[in-house]
This record gives C-alpha cells, structure tokens and sequence, in this order.
C-alpha cells in the first residue's frame, strides 16, 4: 500500500438522494437533527421536528427538489457541481494529493470518503469546508464531524481544516470575475445586484457566531472591488426556516419593497454559496424571480455561483495551495 500521501476533502452541506418526500424526510431528519444546526435543547426540538416539521416539509421540499434535479446525473446539483470541482483540482498539486468530496448530511458521508483516504495510503487530510464564511451551523459541525468520524475509525492523521475565507483576496477577485462576466453577457442592465446570502437565526449571532459579520465583510469587500454603492448593491439574507427571527433583511421581501420603490431589473449574485443548490436555483432563481416579478420588477437575473467555473477552479487552487504551504510538515 502506497503511503505518505495527503488527502485533500472538499466538503458541502448535502442533499436528499432523490427528489422523492422519503427521500427528503430522511435527509432533513439527520440535518435537522444536528444541534449545530438547530440550537434548540432536543427535548424540545425532537418532538416538533417528528411531530410537525417531518410530517410537513417533505412533501413542499419534495418538490421543490424535483423543479432543479439534474435528470441525467440523477442527481442533486450541489453532488453534481461538487464533483465537478474535485476533478477539476485532481492532480493539481501533484500525483501525491488525492482529492476527493464529500457531503455533511447523506451520501457520500464524510467518513466513508475518509476511509477511502486512508486506503489510498493518506497520512495527512486537509479538509476545505466550502463555505467561505463561517458558520457553527456550516464549518463547525463539519469540524465535529471529521473529528468523531477519525475517533471512530480510531485513525490520526494529520488534520487541517480550511478557514473560512470571506476576505480573501482570490476569493473577492473571482467573484468580481464572475460577476462582471454574467452582468456583460445580459441583454439588459440591472439597475442594483442583490448579494443575497443563506440566512442563519438571529439568536445564533448574539450567542457569538462571526456569521453575519463574514457576510457584511465579503460584501464590503466586493463593492469596493467593483466600484458599487450599497445602494447599488444592497445584502440580504434568504433561506429563512421556523418562525424565529433570523439575520436581515430578508431578500424576497427587500426585492419586492425595491419593485414597489421602482427598481425594474435586478440581478442577484449568491456569494456564500460555493455551488448552485436549491436555494439559489429554486429560491432565488425561481421564487424570488416570482415574488420581484409580482411587486411591478420587470427583469431578473439569477447568477450563478462560482461553481466549478475557471475562475472558480482557479480560486480554489490558490486558496488550496496556500492553505497545504501553511501546515507544518
Ligand atoms: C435551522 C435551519 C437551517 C440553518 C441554521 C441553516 C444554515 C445554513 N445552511 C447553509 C447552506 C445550505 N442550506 C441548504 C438547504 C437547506 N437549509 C435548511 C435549513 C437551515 N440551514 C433546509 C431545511 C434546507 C433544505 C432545503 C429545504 O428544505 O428548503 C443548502 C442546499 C442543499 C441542497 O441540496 O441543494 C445549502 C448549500 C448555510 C451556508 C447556512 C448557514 C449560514
Ligand atoms: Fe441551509
Ligand atoms: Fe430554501
């Protein structure tokens, strides 16, 4: 058995296996059972997400799957892209870098990829949770998880886990890249571009997660790059679950105020997503379209995300690099 080599893990959220309300029951049992995720005490979450949320949410989330499956792949568009972007990074740091990808919640599960590692003779695993700005509810629980799957397998390898990089130069640029690429090839001129970013409860922040100041940082950070005003490119939140206050604004309602105020184009860039999922291509690009579209919005653009695009491989590779160049080895 070949030894000595690294492991590089990209790792994303998850999704169901199928776009089937089994299917997405399953799936959002083992999200929505995650205490990172929910930080209600399980004594009283378990019996309403059982009783209530599991016996409702399946079939409305069911569908919504079923509006953005990718038929050929059969299969989630998060799997599809993530896979994308771990070919397009193979042997890109040499014959002894295995890359490999993994999910969160469902399949593949992060420790059946790490078992995989290990057979390919890994001693060392960098980690890259692809989420760009840190969240307990995204990045810490993937640290959890990587940290009880090695106990379990009772497996030390060198582990290093990718910080968040809201604020990184190749990040920022990339997305300005991205951006100004999608804005060129419209036939119409936005008048604003919405960053529209996945909500987290408000109670979260206060309890100290650095979420909602990555965002506003990412954000700042992207209009001076583009030369834009708040105004020109305002931030919201999406995604908003359970009738707790989470971080705004929220961006359906923010679109419709800026219809009814007279915006007639928009275009919504979703800079916390690494990859199209069904937030950005059902939410966003169907459901907030709709909502923009119903308050008096004339044209609506939803971009897309980094994905596994040049721009989007490139940033990956620089940050990934530099992250292997900063262990000690
Ligand atoms: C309490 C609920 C949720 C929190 C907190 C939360 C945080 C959070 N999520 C992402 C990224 C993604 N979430 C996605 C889907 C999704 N998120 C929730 C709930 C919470 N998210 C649900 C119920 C779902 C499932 C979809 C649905 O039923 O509407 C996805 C996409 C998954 C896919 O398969 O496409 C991503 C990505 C972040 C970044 C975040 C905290 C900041
Ligand atoms: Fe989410
Ligand atoms: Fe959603």
């Amino acid at each position: 058995m070949a030894s000595g080599r690294t492991g590089l893990l990209l790792i994303n959220l998850g999704s169901p296996d199928a776009p089937t309300e089994e299917a997405v029951r399953r799936y959002l049992d083992e999200f929505l059972s995650d205490r990172r995720v929910v930080e209600i005490p399980p004594l009283i979450w378990q019996p309403i997400l059982k009783l209530f949320v599991l016996r409702t949410r399946p079939k409305i989330s069911a569908a919504n799957y079923a509006k953005i499956w990718d038929r050929q792949a059969n299969e989630s568009p998060l799997k599809v892209i993530t896979r994308a972007q771990a070919a397009a990074l193979e042997g890109a740091f040499g014959a002894d870098v295995v890359v490999d990808w993994a999910m969160r919640y469902g399949t593949p599960s992060i420790g059946e990829r790490l078992e995989r590692l290990r057979a390919a003779g890994c001693e060392r695993i960098f980690a890259a949770p692809l989420y760009p700005q840190y969240a307990g509810a995204t990045t810490g629980t993937v640290e959890d998880e990587l940290a009880r799957e090695l106990g379990r397998q009772g497996w030390k390898p060198a582990l290093h886990v990718l910080p968040p990089y809201y604020d990184h130069p190749a990040y920022i640029a990339a997305l300005k890249v991205s951006l100004e690429r999608q804005l060129a090839a419209l036939d119409f001129v936005p008048e604003a571009v919405l960053l529209s970013f996945h909500g987290l409860p408000k109670r979260s922040v206060e309890r100290g997660d650095p979420y909602e100041r990555h965002c506003r940082e990412t954000a700042r950070l992207l209009r001076l790059a583009c030369g834009r005003s708040e105004a020109e490119m305002p931030l919201a939140y999406q995604s908003r679950f359970g009738r707790a206050e989470w971080l705004q604004p929220y961006a359906e309602p923010l679109l419709a105020e800026m219809a009814r105020g007279g915006t007639r184009r928009v275009a919504v860039l979703t800079p916390g997503f690494a990859a199209d999922c069904i937030e950005t291509l059902e939410e966003i690009a169907i459901g907030a379209r709709e909502t923009f579209r119903a308050a008096g919005g004339e044209e609506f653009a939803a971009l897309t995300c980094l994905n596994a695009s040049d721009e989007g491989v490139a940033m990956l590779q620089q940050l990934l690099g530099e992250f292997q160049d900063s262990a000690i080895r």
